[in-house]
Parts: structure tokens; sequence; C-alpha cells
């Protein structure tokens, strides 16, 4: 069954099954509930309350200075504002990485504001956490390979997983997420081949963004989608306004591009 013909709120259930047929996943990034309900006529399938509202939104330089309590407000405002999407809220940087119980306490506030499942980054030094949460109810989203929330420690946004130490870590990482219960998992910025490997090597949901166009899905950042400033753009960008009539339309050719595997074009993507 296609996700389009569900009219209630999907399900991780359902994204589970639209992977297992081998559907591409899509996913934008949402912060507010007039874009939830202009993405959620469009057939998007999954809105991320992402930190990068510290960019868009706040108009910050990093994500560094997002707040739980900003996730959970914008959380649901785009809870109220769709129907039929599936909700993942990210976990805002210092909201998880200090324990196992301070991960739990403010993915709490996250899944009382309307989210689904919640995302944090990071590999190895996480699987304890990801355990703690998915044992205790609460489903997670990894994200690996450019985690801007370490943005300092990374020198910059930099493409990652470049080198045979770097790919072995990112994949080793990836498996240690997955045994830890992670039943998504973002992978940003990292060469196309290194995603289409460990998307292969893993059973649950891979969502790409800038890691090329054999993972499960894609994620667009909503603002970077439709070319709404400020916008210096990562080479994985592209202007789905271009060509379009409406935003609308450019939400409908964007799934369109996702599940028809166009997007990303090879313009779109770190080679290794
Ligand atoms: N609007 C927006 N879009 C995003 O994708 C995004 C945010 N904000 N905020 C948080 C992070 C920052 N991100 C970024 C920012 C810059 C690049 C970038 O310019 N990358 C270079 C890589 C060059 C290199 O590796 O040396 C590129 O050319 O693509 C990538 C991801 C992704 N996230
Ligand atoms: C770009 C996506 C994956 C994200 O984490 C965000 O928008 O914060
Ligand atoms: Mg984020």
């Amino acid at each position: 069954m296609s996700a389009q013909t569900i009219t209630r709120r999907l399900t991780q259930a359902d994204l589970a099954k639209l992977y297992a047929s081998g559907e591409k996943v899509s996913m934008f990034t949402c912060y507010d509930a007039s874009f939830a309900r202009l993405l959620d006529g469009a057939g998007v399938e999954t809105l991320l309350i992402g930190d990068s509202l510290g960019n868009v939104i706040q108009g910050h330089d990093t994500t560094l200075p997002v707040t739980v309590a900003d996730i959970a407000y914008h959380t649901a405002a785009v809870k109220r504002g769709s129907d039929h999407a599936f909700i993942l809220a990210d976990m805002p940087f210092g909201s998880y990485q200090e324990s196992p119980e301070q991960a739990f306490r403010n993915a709490v506030t996250l899944m009382a504001a309307g989210a689904q499942m919640v995302k944090l980054e990071g590999g190895a030094e996480m699987a304890a956490t990801v355990e703690f949460l998915t044992q205790r109810g609460i489903p997670v989203c990894g994200h690996l390979g450019l985690t801007p929330q370490s943005v300092h420690a990374l020198g910059g946004y930099k493409v990652q997983g470049k080198g045979e130490a770097a790919a072995q870590r990112l994949r080793d990482d990836a498996l240690l997420l997955q045994q830890a219960g992670a039943t998504m998992l973002v992978l940003e910025a990292i060469p196309a081949a290194l995603a289409a490997e460990v998307t292969a090597s893993l059973n649950i949901i891979t969502i790409g963004i800038g890691a090329g166009k054999d993972c499960s899905g894609q994620v667009l950042v909503l603002h970077d989608a439709f070319d709404i400033p400020p916008g210096k753009k990562a080479k994985f960008v592209r202007n789905f306004m271009d060509g379009a009539s409406s935003l609308h339309d450019a939400a409908i050719r964007a799934v369109a591009a996702i599940k028809d595997g166009s997007y990303p074009a090879p313009e779109h993507t770190y080679a290794g």
C-alpha cells in the first residue's frame, strides 16, 4: 500500500512497510503549522523539526543555541498543521550527550509535544543512550556523517567518511546504532558509495542529505529546497522552485524526484 492512500497519521510501522516495498521515503524539515499543512498536502511522508531551525528560523550561524523548549514549540506547531506525516524531532545540542537519563528526560518533552520519534547525533558513544530510550518506548533515529552539533570539533561543515579509517568508523557506528535499537538513520554529507554500502548492510531506513541516491530516503531542508534566504548552499541543495508554479507544486516535484530517484543527481553528490 502506498503511503499516499493512508489518510490517518503515518506510524513507524507504515514507514517500515514503505521501506520493505523498496519505495523511497520522503522527508522535509518543517518548523511551523503553515508549511506542515503545505507539505502534508503534497504527500511528504515525514516532517523533521530539525535543529537547523537555529539557522533558518533564528538566524544563528550554528545549531548550537537551539533549546529543547524551541524544538518542543515548533514540534507542537507542525503537529497541529499536519494530519498525515510522521513527526520526527531533533534533540538539540546539550540535551542528550550528558547521560541516558538526561536524554530520556528531554526526549519525553519532545514526545509530549507531538514527536513520534527523536533524532540524535553520534555513533558508538551514543549507543547506550539509544538503547536506554528505545527500551523505554521512545523510537530513535540516529544521525552520522556531518553532525552539525559537532561543527567546532569537525572544523567546519565538511564532508565526512573520507578515507578508509573514517569510512570504517562510520560503518561500525551505523551497525552499533541499529543494534542499540535505532529504527532510522540520517546520513549527512558522506561519499555516495559509503552511504550505499551502509544502507545495504542495515535493515533500518537510511535517510540521506548529501549522501547520494542509494539511501532508503532523502531529507530536504525546507528553506534550501524552496530557495528561501539566507542561503550559502551546500552541494546537495536543489532549488525545487526552479520551474515550479507554486510552493505546493515545488513540494509535489520534490516528492516525485525523491520517489523516482532523480534527486539527488550526480551534481548533488560527493565522490569518495
Ligand atoms: N539551511 C540549512 N541547510 C542545511 O543543510 C543545514 C543547516 N541549514 N544548518 C545545519 C546544517 C549545516 N549544514 C551544512 C552546511 C554547509 C555545508 C557545506 O557547505 N558543505 C560543503 C562541503 C565542502 C567540504 O567538504 O570541504 C559543500 O560544498 O557542499 C554542508 C552542510 C547542514 N545543515
Ligand atoms: C538536515 C537535517 C538532517 C537536520 O538534522 C536538521 O535539519 O536539523
Ligand atoms: Mg539537525
